[in-house]
């Protein structure tokens, strides 16, 4: 099993976790009971959908997950991996709001999280954008990027460094169609080679073999 969290750096390779593990997880935001009792196990080449209503957890347990939060009871493990590298460090976290650096360009943006994030570059950052349909603006300033240009270039930084857990939060927000496909079919790729995702969504997302966990919750 791997510790919980640490500072980022890197794993490497695809498929080197065999399986994402939560047990009995509590998550207390605010000094309310978001979620509790919770225990989930995600293979490796699969993905769990997170659903449920506004204030339900979604985001809140894809940040426990991430190492962002801390739960209040119980634990996120993973099997298999780099044993030199936490949890956190073989996931990929995109939350709903897109970092984007707005006097960077967009190619600029992309380095800066590839080196933040560090390990091996899966693609070049070219190939990268040209993946997510942003090669023709590499060398436009970030903060000019419609919001579904930023989240496609959210996008990018998944597939420019390998990272085998992905954490998306509403990763389908203001993309369009075109995106959505195109989101689905990185999305496949990764499944394909043995990542696992996991993602919180109001709309489906319909990714290969889906498991769904429903959290309750009042809006
Ligand atoms: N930093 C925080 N401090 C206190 N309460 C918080 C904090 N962040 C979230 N919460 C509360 O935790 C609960 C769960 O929020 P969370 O964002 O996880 O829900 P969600 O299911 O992702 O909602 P949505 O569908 O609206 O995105 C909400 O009641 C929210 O107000």
């Amino acid at each position: 099993m791997l510790p919980a969290t640490r500072v980022p750096t890197m794993p490497t390779r695809a498929g080197d976790i065999t399986r994402l593990i939560a047990t009995d997880l509590a998550c207390i935001r605010g000094g309310r009971i978001v979620f509790e009792r919770l225990s989930f196990a995600v293979p490796s080449g699969s993905a769990l959908v997170l659903t449920g209503p506004n204030g339900a957890g979604k985001s809140s347990l894809l940040r426990v997950i991430a190492g962002l939060v801390r739960p209040s009871m119980g634990t996120v493990a993973a099997e298999g991996g780099d044993a030199e590298h936490t949890l956190a460090e073989h996931c990929h976290y995109a939350g709903h709001l897109d970092p984007v650096k707005a006097s960077l360009s967009v190619g600029e943006n992309l380095e800066f999280w590839r080196d933040f994030l560090g390990g091996e570059p899966a693609r070049s950052i070219d190939d990268a954008l040209a993946a997510v349909g942003l090669g023709s603006l590499a060398d436009l300033p970030g903060g000019y990027l419609s919001a579904g240009q930023r989240r496609r270039l959210s996008l990018a930084r998944l597939i420019a460094v390998h990272r085998p857990i992905w954490l998306l939060d509403e990763p389908t927000a203001a993309l369009d169609r075109s995106g959505q496909e195109m989101f689905a079919t990185l999305c496949a790729a990764h499944l394909a080679a043995g990542g696992i995702i996991v993602a919180a969504t109001h709309a489906p997302l319909a990714l290969p073999g889906e498991q769904n966990l429903a959290l309750g919750g009042a809006a």
